[in-house]
């Protein structure tokens, strides 16, 4: 086994599969049973997910929301997905707990990294949801900072495109992909691999990051393997 204690940080957008808005239930299942599997092999596993398939707090500013709403809307967006990834981790059969940055019993706990670390010690997945609990943030940031508060070996970033690329791949045909670079490199090509404040966070923290294609069945097992697929970024 490559990693013993992973954090998860699943894109909202990718949820949606090839859906318009929300949640498909095919990528869902498909997360639940490739998380699942490696939660049986004794991986310690927290996940943060994004709210992107429901809404984000900058695009309601367009729509004449304040922003502080908006990324309230945003945080509870998240929760949203991460009840429905437990619901589906437990449909396939695994124990995932959700806790909120913010309050929101019974819907889940509140988080602490100390109920996190019980939780994997009775062989719980952690669905850490909310964000940071404050607006200006994003959920990339929650995970790096999740990430590093939960002692994580790596931040792997499960996403819709397999790996970083010298520029969007789902814009530009001829970007070419990169199988490991470093943070600094990273920074100075200004390549989009989460957004400045968890790269930076991570950086300084020594938390290498895997970006990788977590829409294609097994993947998850492959990195947590120590098969190299995806980009590697670390000091
Ligand atoms: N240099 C790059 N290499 C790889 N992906 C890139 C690059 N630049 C931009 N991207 C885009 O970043 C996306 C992946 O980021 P991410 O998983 O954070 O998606 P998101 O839509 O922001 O998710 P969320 O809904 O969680 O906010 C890809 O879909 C890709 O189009
Ligand atoms: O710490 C946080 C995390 C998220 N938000 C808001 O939620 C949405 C959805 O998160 P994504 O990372 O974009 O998927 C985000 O756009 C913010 O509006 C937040 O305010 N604080």
């Amino acid at each position: 086994m490559k990693y013993k204690r992973i954090l998860l940080k699943l894109s909202g957008e990718a949820l949606m599969g090839d859906d318009k808005y929300g949640i498909n239930t095919q990528v869902l299942t498909s997360y639940a049973k490739q998380i699942k599997e490696v939660a049986d092999l004794g991986v310690e596993i927290g996940i943060v997910i994004g709210g992107g398939n429901i809404f984000r707090g900058l695009s309601g500013v367009s729509k004449g929301f304040d922003r502080v709403k908006g990324d309230q809307m945003g945080m509870l967006a998240t929760v949203i997905n991460s009840l429905a990834l437990q619901s589906a981790i437990e449909g396939a059969g695994g124990k995932a707990k959700v806790f909120t940055a913010t309050k929101m019993e019974p819907v889940g706990e509140l988080y602490t990294k100390a109920k996190v670390l019980e939780g994997f010690q009775q062989g719980y997945v952690a669905i850490i949801a909310g964000g940071t609990g404050n607006p200006f943030f994003t959920t990339d940031t929650a995970s790096a900072l999740r990430g590093v508060e939960i002692e994580a070996e790596v931040l792997l970033k499960g996403t819709r495109v397999d790996g970083v690329y010298t520029a969007d791949p789902e814009k530009d045909k001829k970007a070419v992909k990169f199988d490991e670079l470093t943070f600094t490199e990273a920074y100075e090509k200004k390549l989009k691999v989460m957004d400045l404040t968890a790269f930076t966070m991570c950086s300084e923290n020594n938390l290498p990051i895997l970006v990788f294609d977590m829409n294609t069945l097994g993947n998850l097992m492959k990195v947590v393997t120590g098969e190299r697929i995806g980009t590697l970024v670390k000091n």
